[in-house]
């Protein structure tokens, strides 16, 4: 690898609660969501190139170069800059990938700031969110790097600072597609909207969760085994399943009785994510 390289991490998100409150006449979800971190990544590493080129040097699974959002990324970040330098680019795939733990959407948005940094583009925050929203609707609370209570279509976003349990995350091996589960008949679509803030406790289900139970028994079957020693929940459209302990002690315990059946982790949730705190101690 290049020595100039600067090497970032790109974290996991769940979604602690979903409520989906009405449909957008362009089919979109009017959401309310909250997000919290995972101390848990992808890392990608960047060495910029004199050529302009953009070249991703890992290949990802049923995922072209090209359509890597990495790669969209990098290149909408180089056409609306005018940057004249290129990038090569390394990562290294942790995060399950369509499981809703926002894998490719981080990955996003460490390029976005990423690149912001080595290319010394000196975009703020905001235009790198505006861009992200354009890439996918949660690149922007990647960007912004804080847990947030998430509105519209998941990019209204308000800082929030909740617990900071262990979870357990259990990785169903199936995918589920987000757009089959949002265009599903029995999808609920009229949650009230919650007006407090913080958001009271009890507010926590996810209203894709029972068409994905149905659709995918796999997923049921993780939260029922996950079920016995917390609440578990799935976050985003799935297929991944968590529940929160107050240690990492418990959460290894509980994740080491499930292995035999399931694949899974342990992470810390956290309300600055690992990539923020990385920038900040190279500042
Ligand atoms: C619902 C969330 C919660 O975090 O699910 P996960 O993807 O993380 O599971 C996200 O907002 C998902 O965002 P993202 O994964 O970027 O979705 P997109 O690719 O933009 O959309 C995939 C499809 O889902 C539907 N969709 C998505 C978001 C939304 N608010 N309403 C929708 O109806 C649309 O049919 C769209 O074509
Ligand atoms: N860098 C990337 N990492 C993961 N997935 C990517 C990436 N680029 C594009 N994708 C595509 O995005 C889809 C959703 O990925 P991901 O963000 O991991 O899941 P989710 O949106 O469910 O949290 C993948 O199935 C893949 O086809």
């Amino acid at each position: 690898m290049h020595t100039a390289t600067l090497t970032l991490p790109a974290p996991a998100k769940l979604n602690l609660m979903l409520h989906i409150l009405g449909r957008r006449p362009d089919g979109y979800h009017e959401l309310q969501t909250l997000f919290q971190f995972l101390d848990h990544a992808d890392e990608l590493s960047f060495a910029a190139r004199d050529d302009g080129e953009i070249r991703l040097h890992t290949e990802i699974e049923n995922v072209p170069h090209d359509s890597n959002l990495i790669v969209k990324a990098a290149r909408k970040l180089q056409a609306l800059s005018g940057c004249r330098k290129g990038v090569d680019i390394w990562l290294k795939k942790i995060l399950p990938m369509g499981g809703g733990i926002g894998g490719g959407s981080s990955d996003a948005a460490t390029t976005l700031l990423g690149l912001n940094h080595l290319w010394q583009l000196g975009w703020n925050e905001d235009q790198l969110a505006e861009l992200g929203l354009t890439l996918g609707a949660d690149v922007p609370v990647f960007v912004r790097g804080h847990a947030a209570f998430a509105e519209g279509v998941g990019e209204k976003l308000t800082p929030v600072d909740p617990e900071e349990p262990w979870y357990v995350v259990l990785v169903p091996q199936v995918f589920v597609s987000t757009a089959e589960i949002f265009s599903h008949p029995l999808l609920t679509r009229d949650s009230a909207p919650i007006n407090m803030r913080p958001v009271p406790k009890g507010n926590s289900r996810n209203d894709c969760q029972p068409v994905v139970e149905q659709s995918y028994p796999e997923v049921r079957n993780s939260l029922n085994l996950l079920s016995k020693f917390t609440e578990a929940r799935l976050t985003g459209t799935g297929s991944c399943v968590f529940g929160a302990f107050p240690s990492k002690a418990e959460a290894d315990k509980v994740l080491a009785l499930l292995t035999e059946t399931q694949t899974g982790f342990v992470a810390k949730g956290s309300n600055v994510s690992m990539l923020h705190r990385k920038l900040q101690s190279l500042l």
